[in-house]
């Protein structure tokens, strides 16, 4: 095998508490993560000359600081392993949106390489190494749908019901450390225990902060709230994306169908499971 061929899926936070704050600063968090059917695709082929290249710049990130480059360099380190790879990457999931496009690139890489490269290290070594990348790398090489508390890194398996997302992508860009950082962010939701899951019993504590800041999230959101048959409208992340969740595809496409003509966005499936691992699975790996 010289070429593998693998999706990066993006992700939703169907609710974000913030239930404290470690001494280094990072906050504590409770999540529930909902993979979806809306990926980003990569295509690794060996060198073997240990050179690790991207085969173009991925809209404004240098290579050396795309998650791909930076997952397989960290891979490289810690196993001494001499191949190299030749990493494509078609970019489909917006940057910074809060749908963990970077996170689920720098998890492929990781999952993808570890074959490739024959290292064989166990799921607990590559879940570790993704946390160092970000906090939002573990739950993709996980692979399921989560419960996620720590920093998002203590990850438990969560069926959730089949739905389909229409997801409102907002024009502006909101950095993860600016809300985090905010003085105006509440720090102290009770947490809760699950399961039982039940998706009323969110909300995502980053949400006023980035409304207050960036209206055009909070009319976005506004416009998902007032529409019939969702089961909930929240924003992901940290943001920028908003997104109301429906029980049928045909009611989705409905609400997608009705979107302000100044609104961008797009339609998914949730997911039970990460489709690189499914590929993975079909073929006998
Ligand atoms: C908001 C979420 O998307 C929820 O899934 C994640 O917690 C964010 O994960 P991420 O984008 O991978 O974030 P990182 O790149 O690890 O962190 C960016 C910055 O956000 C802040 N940060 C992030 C995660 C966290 N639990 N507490 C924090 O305070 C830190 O200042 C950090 O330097
Ligand atoms: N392969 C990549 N894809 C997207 N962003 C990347 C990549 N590599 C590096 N980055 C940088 O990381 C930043 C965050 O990327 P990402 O798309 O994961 O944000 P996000 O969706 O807000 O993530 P999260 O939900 O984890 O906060 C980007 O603004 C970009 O500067």
């Amino acid at each position: 095998m010289t070429t593998l061929t693998c999706s990066a899926p993006a992700k939703l936070n169907l609710f974000l508490h913030v239930v404290g704050r470690r001494p280094d600063g990072y906050h504590l968090l409770q999540t529930v993560f909902r993979l979806l059917d809306f990926s980003d695709e990569l295509s690794f082929t060996l060198r073997d000359d240990g050179k690790i290249k991207l085969s173009a710049e991925t809209m404004g990130v240098p290579a050396d600081q795309n998650l791909c480059v930076r997952a397989a360099k960290c891979l490289q380190a810690m196993s001494g392993s001499g191949p190299g790879v030749d990493i494509s990457l078609d970019k489909k999931i917006p940057m910074g949106g809060g749908l963990g496009g970077g996170s689920s690139d720098a998890a492929t890489t990781l999952v993808a390489l570890n074959r490739l490269w024959n290292l064989n290290l166990d799921r607990e070594t590559l879940l570790e190494l993704g946390l160092q990348l970000g906090a939002d790398v573990p739950v993709f090489i996980f692979g399921q749908n989560a419960f996620a508390e720590g920093v998002g890194e203590k990850l438990s398996a969560l069926e959730l019901p089949a739905a389909w997302y229409l997801v409102i992508i907002p024009p502006v860009h909101v950095s993860t450390a600016e809300i985090f950082s905010s003085k105006e962010l509440t720090r102290n939701t009770i947490p809760i225990k699950i399961p039982p899951f039940s998706i009323w019993q969110g909300h995502n504590d980053l949400e006023p902060v980035v409304c207050r800041l960036y209206p055009e999230v909070a009319v976005r959101l506004e416009w998902l709230k007032q529409l019939k048959n969702t089961t909930i409208a929240a924003m992901s992340g940290s943001g920028a994306c908003v997104f109301a969740e429906f029980a049928t595809e045909r009611e989705a496409c409905a609400a997608y169908a009705s979107l302000p003509d100044d609104m961008t966005g797009f339609v998914a499936r949730g997911l039970d499971c990460h489709p690189m691992y499914t590929a993975l699975k079909k073929n006998g790996e």
